[in-house]
């Protein structure tokens, strides 16, 4: 119940902080709906006694009143509709927007990973579409709970042990409640499933993925596991429906004993003279009202116990991101003076214990360029998740120029940043922004846009763009043009340079689609560029690359292999080292010549 009246709360505080006038509209056309539906009862029930009693005026007088009620109970509805129909649009946004600012709006991914939180996120989505209903659902609840309690009141005033109506409305209420809950379980235990199923759909909706699905031949198996996974959680689901109809079923028949006991009661007295006929019509159509408004009730509250658990859902999830707050206390430097250092870092991602870096302890001197190599799932990537923050270690510490990384704030720290990435996003906007959002504050800006082109060797994709820059990309658009996976990736390379001077370029494989010529060549100017660069910003450039006609320009070369720094050092270093950077570079060599 403190759940309920906590969600409830928050919905009309979020209703009075987006529109207080229509809130009270709302509100008052609720009460007249309330009113006017008890009210009914009573005037039919004198309108009967006139009518029996041969009161030709005071009839036609009372006929008139119950027309009137009874078009205000009809048409309040309507017009309460109109005032909360806007509200429940501009909720569901707000919601929307905390949904989206709890999902992206934290400094670390790792809520995407922990499955319970993973699970919590599912469940908030799929619900989101009912968010909609919720203001709905609020002001229709409040209106059948006034009339009930209306209704009681003129029930108790023709007779006192008519109050058990009422009363026994409670019990489908409460039995609801119990089957909610039970359904809620049942949700929470096959989220796991669900958000399975749900990305394997996606998977096999998706145009990116058609072409690999089909020459694989591997549509049947996806539709079949997709099918076994909504199986699974149909399973959990059905049993906890069964239950859920039960209690709710119960619920009802006790009201309905209750409905006929009282029209019963009513109907003797009547008999024995002790009440008026129009009283027993003001009693029977109270107790319907009643029987109606308690089942109308029921679901609606239903739906708001729905709400106050995403909301209790968004809060517990707002928590877990938030995590233990910011640790920052230091400001960002302008330029870095010694450079970035690894101390001892272990790390083991939120999913699993198993450390997937292991005591890493490395310099990376401000001014210089990195190359990391390694196998396939060695931890190059992770290296590079760790400079942008997007995880903490989970032993040892990155430092910046000596301080801390957990002790600069993670928003500045990015903006001294720059990164192109293996998974980069394909943004389906225009292309002029597509390459912009590399720096938000110059996101339209053409000149700065085809500077970043030339940077990253990119001028080429724009011969393929039919309105150049102003092109509309992606295929969700009718107009809009698809573009080859490599022109794609010089966009994104594009838009990993626009940043002017950053403090730590990151650019892991965002050159894979380029042949081997192209991405040394690139490498080469831009190796140039930051060198002069870094006479100003101290600029660090770390590159990850499969390719060691690449990676041997850079000042350092890392190799990590399971997690470890299997050696470190220029190529010619490790060349005479004779060490596995010397013989995956002559395995390449061999490979090309
Ligand atoms: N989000 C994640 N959750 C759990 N484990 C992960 C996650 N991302 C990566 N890993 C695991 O961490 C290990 C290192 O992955 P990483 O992406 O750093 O490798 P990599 O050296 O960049 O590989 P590649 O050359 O294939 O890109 C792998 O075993 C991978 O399975």
């Amino acid at each position: 119940m403190r759940v309920m009246f906590s969600g409830v709360g928050k919905l009309l505080s979020a209703a009075w902080r987006i529109d207080a006038r229509k809130t009270v509209v709302a509100t008052f056309l609720m009460l007249a709906l309330a009113a006017s539906a008890a009210l009914l009862a009573v005037a039919l029930g004198m309108m009967t006694d006139a009518v029996i009693g041969g009161r030709a005026t005071d009839a036609a007088v009372l006929g008139a009143v119950v027309a009137l009620l009874a078009i205000l109970a009809q048409s309040s509805g309507q017009f309460a509709m109109v005032a909360y129909f806007e509200l429940s649009e501009l909720i569901e946004l707000d919601l929307h927007r905390e949904l989206l600012a709890v999902s992206n709006g934290s400094a670390g991914i790792g809520h995407h990973e922990r499955p319970e939180q993973a699970d919590e996120l599912t469940v908030l989505v799929q619900d989101s579409g009912q968010f909609r209903s919720s203001m709905e659902s609020l002001f229709q609840a409040a209106t059948m709970v006034l009339a009930v309690v209306l209704g009681a009141a003129i029930l108790a005033w023709q007779s006192p042990l008519l109050l058990l109506l009422p009363v026994a409305a409670a019990v489908p209420l409460f039995t609801g409640r119990l089957a909610e809950s039970a359904l809620e379980r049942a949700k929470t235990g096959v989220a796991e499933p669900t958000r399975v199923a749900l990305n394997l759909f996606q998977a096999t909706t998706t145009a990116r993925y058609a072409g690999e699905l089909r020459v694989f031949g591997v549509e049947k198996e996806l539709r079949q596991r997709y099918a076994s996974l909504w199986r699974t959680a149909t399973r959990g689901l059905y049993g906890a429906h069964l239950r859920a109809m039960a209690l709710r079923a119960a619920g009802q028949v006790v009201f309905g004993l209750a409905y006929v006991g009282a029209v019963l009661l009513v109907v003797r007295n009547a008999i024995a003279g002790q009440q008026s006929v129009g009283e027993v019509v003001l009693v029977i159509v109270l107790a319907t009202q009643v029987n109606q408004q308690v089942t109308g009730a029921v679901t609606q509250l239903q739906q708001l116990q729905r709400l106050a658990n995403t909301y209790l859902r968004l809060g517990r999830l707002r928590d877990a991101v938030a995590g233990a707050g910011s640790t920052a206390d230091q400001p960002v430097p302008d330029r870095l003076v010694t450079g970035i250092a690894f101390e001892n870092v272990s790390f083991s991602y939120p999913s699993t214990d198993r450390p997937t870096l292991r005591d890493v302890d490395l310099t990376l001197a401000a001014g210089s360029t990195v190359a990391i190599v390694g196998e396939n799932g060695a931890g190059k990537t992770t290296l590079v998740k760790l400079l942008c923050g997007f995880y903490q270690p989970t032993a040892g510490r990155i430092l910046v120029d000596g301080v801390d990384l957990r002790r600069l704030p993670v928003e500045r720290w990015r903006e001294r940043m720059a990164a192109g990435f293996q998974d980069f996003v394909r943004y389906e906007i225009r292309a002029l922004e597509a390459v912009g959002v590399g720096d938000v504050t110059r996101v339209s800006d053409e000149v700065a846009v085809h500077d970043a082109l030339v940077k990253a060797h990119s001028t080429d994709v724009l011969r393929a763009l039919p309105d150049g820059l102003s092109t509309q990309l992606g295929t969700s658009y009718a107009d809009g043009a698809e573009l080859s996976g490599g022109q794609w990736q010089k966009l994104a390379l594009g838009r990993a340079l626009m940043r002017d001077n950053p403090m730590l370029l990151l650019l892991d494989e965002p050159t894979s689609a380029l042949d081997p010529q192209a991405e040394h060549e690139l490498f080469e100017r831009y190796a140039e560029h930051a060198r002069r660069a870094s006479a100003q910003t101290g600029a660090v450039t770390v590159l990850i690359s499969h390719r060691f006609s690449t990676a041997r320009m850079a000042d350092k070369i890392i190799v990590v292999g399971d997690g470890q720094l299997l050696e470190v050092g220029d190529h010619d270093t490790l060349m005479r080292a004779g060490g596995p950077y010397a013989e995956m570079f002559a395995i390449q060599a061999k490979a090309y010549s």
